[in-house]
């Protein structure tokens, strides 16, 4: 056997749900078999399986009602939808296109227990090949981009041409932490330049005096401190890679000067007579709003048309989620490797508030939190409880507001409902009964009344 994966089973029919468990418990896998929605519900709050066999014909609730705790999860727990119940080609096609996977019923248990095992082979091996693909990228000295949004795809895709090309100029621009510099090392070792130097400089960093020395290098005596020559990045970066971070607050007379060396592809270094070639590709990068600077008249606009020839923008965090949760999990890897940590995945709950989070710091945010929740607290699973508390907070007021629960057709345990309400709130609030109590605009003294009466006390 490939792996032992826990498995639930979500199924009305008993003879089915017990037959199913048996044979595939037979092939080294945990599995559990629940009858009801409520059932199955309360097991995933508690724990996210490896793979979910469900039937959408539940005799308490709608089917989708218990996809959709886990649809979004990708290869963290494909669903395998088993149903007799007919449904739109698009929704089977979007289940064959997904993770999972879709079987109609009636169907042999075997054929059920097949399809599971096939399902988790793929998205074992979907799994394998991302960390493949990230080893791979980490052994070329460069780190690996995680790309698993619609948006990150197209980014790469216009990487690949731009690394291709000859292209002298490209321009990159996005939010602070969304990956300019990793881009532009991307561009720089997937081209033919790879094998030589990738230099990299931040603009805003480097006083506006002393930018164009380390740019363009000095003649020996130019100015007082100049005891020697010394070449600048584009002289060191001949036949690679420059990468001029934060252009955008780049001084306008050293604006001027990189016009020209765009331009001409020569320049003289300070204090210097006679004109240096190179061959350089110039990435610059910047968070800032080029064209209002252009209307300030902070920014050069025949720099801002040179180049911005060929413009990449990188989507902020926010506006790619289904990078959130592949990004984590890359994180976790490169933390637990590097703090000998072995933190195997994240709770539901955890993944839930990750993707609610707006991220104003991007990736570089996203990083700090897994690094934080890694070196300081994390054992098994990364918790709620290891997340900071402004980003727990902000997902519960985000979802404050018009109640968007439906009451479906058949009902539900009101007391079920309660008991799972005040199951999270102390999760989110960490344990703590005064900011539980809060999140369900409970008075303390009406909660702890719950607390007992729903045996938490
Ligand atoms: N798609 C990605 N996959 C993996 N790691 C990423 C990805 N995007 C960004 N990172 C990581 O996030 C951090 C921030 O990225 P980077 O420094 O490239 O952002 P930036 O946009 O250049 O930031 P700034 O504008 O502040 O200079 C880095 O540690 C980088 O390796």
């Amino acid at each position: 056997m490939e792996q032992r994966a826990n498995i639930l089973i979500v199924d009305a029919d008993q003879a089915l749900g017990v037959a199913l468990e048996q044979l595939l418990g037979s092939q080294g896998h945990l599995v559990q078999w629940c009858g009801t929605g409520q059932d199955a519900l309360q097991r995933l709050a508690n724990c996210t399986p490896d793979l979910m066999i469900l039937d959408l014909q539940l005799p308490d609730l709608d089917g989708w009602h218990v996809y959709e705790q886990v649809g979004d999860l990708g290869d963290a727990c494909p669903v395998v939808v088993a149903t007799g119940r007919d449904l739109p080609e698009h929704a089977v096609t979007t289940l064959l296109n997904g993770p999972g996977d879709y079987l109609r019923k009636p169907a042999p248990v075997e054929d059920l227990a097949t399809v599971a095992q096939r399902t988790l082979e793929n998205s074992r091996l979907r799994k394998e090949l991302a960390c493949l693909r990230c080893q791979k990228g980490e052994r070329f000295n460069q780190s690996a981009i995680i790309a698993c949004s619609r948006e990150m795809h197209q980014v790469l895709e216009m990487v690949q041409k731009v690394a291709d090309s000859d292209a002298s100029t490209v321009f990159i621009h996005g939010e602070s932490g969304t990956g300019k510099e990793l881009v532009a090392r991307a561009i720089h070792y997937q081209s033919a330049r790879a094998d030589q130097p990738f230099m990299a400089i931040n603009c805003a960093a480097v006083p506006s005096t002393l930018l164009e020395s380390e740019l363009l290098g000095h003649e020996k005596g130019a100015f007082t401190d100049a005891k020697n020559l010394k070449k600048g990045l584009f002289e060191l970066a001949d036949g690679g890679t420059v990468f001029l971070d934060e252009i955008g607050d780049m001084d306008p007379a050293m604006q001027a000067k990189l016009l020209r060396v765009l331009e001409e592809r020569s320049f003289r270094r300070v204090g210097g007579t006679r004109d240096v070639c190179v061959d350089v590709r110039i990435v610059s990068a910047t968070n800032r709003d080029l064209r209002k600077a252009m209307e300030d008249k902070s920014f050069r606009p025949d720099l801002y048309y040179r180049i911005g020839v060929i413009p990449i923008h990188l989507p902020p965090l926010r506006e790619r989620r289904d990078d959130i949760l592949p990004l984590a999990e890359f994180f976790i890897r490169q933390f637990n490797r590097e703090f000998s940590k072995q933190v195997q995945g994240i709770s539901r709950m955890a993944q839930k508030i990750l993707l609610e989070y707006a991220w104003p710091g991007n990736i570089r945010e996203l990083r700090n939190v897994i690094e934080r929740a890694i070196i300081l607290e994390c054992e098994d699973q990364l918790l709620v409880e290891n997340l900071p508390r402004e980003l727990v907070s902000q997902s519960v007021e985000d979802n404050r507001g018009p109640l968007n629960f439906q009451l479906p057709p058949e009902g539900v345990d009101i007391e079920e409902v309660e008991r799972e309400l005040l199951r999270q709130a102390l999760e989110m609030a960490r344990g703590n009964q005064t900011q539980a109590a809060k999140l369900l605009h409970l008075g303390i003294d009406a909660f702890r009344y719950r607390m007992k009466k729903f045996g938490f006390l």
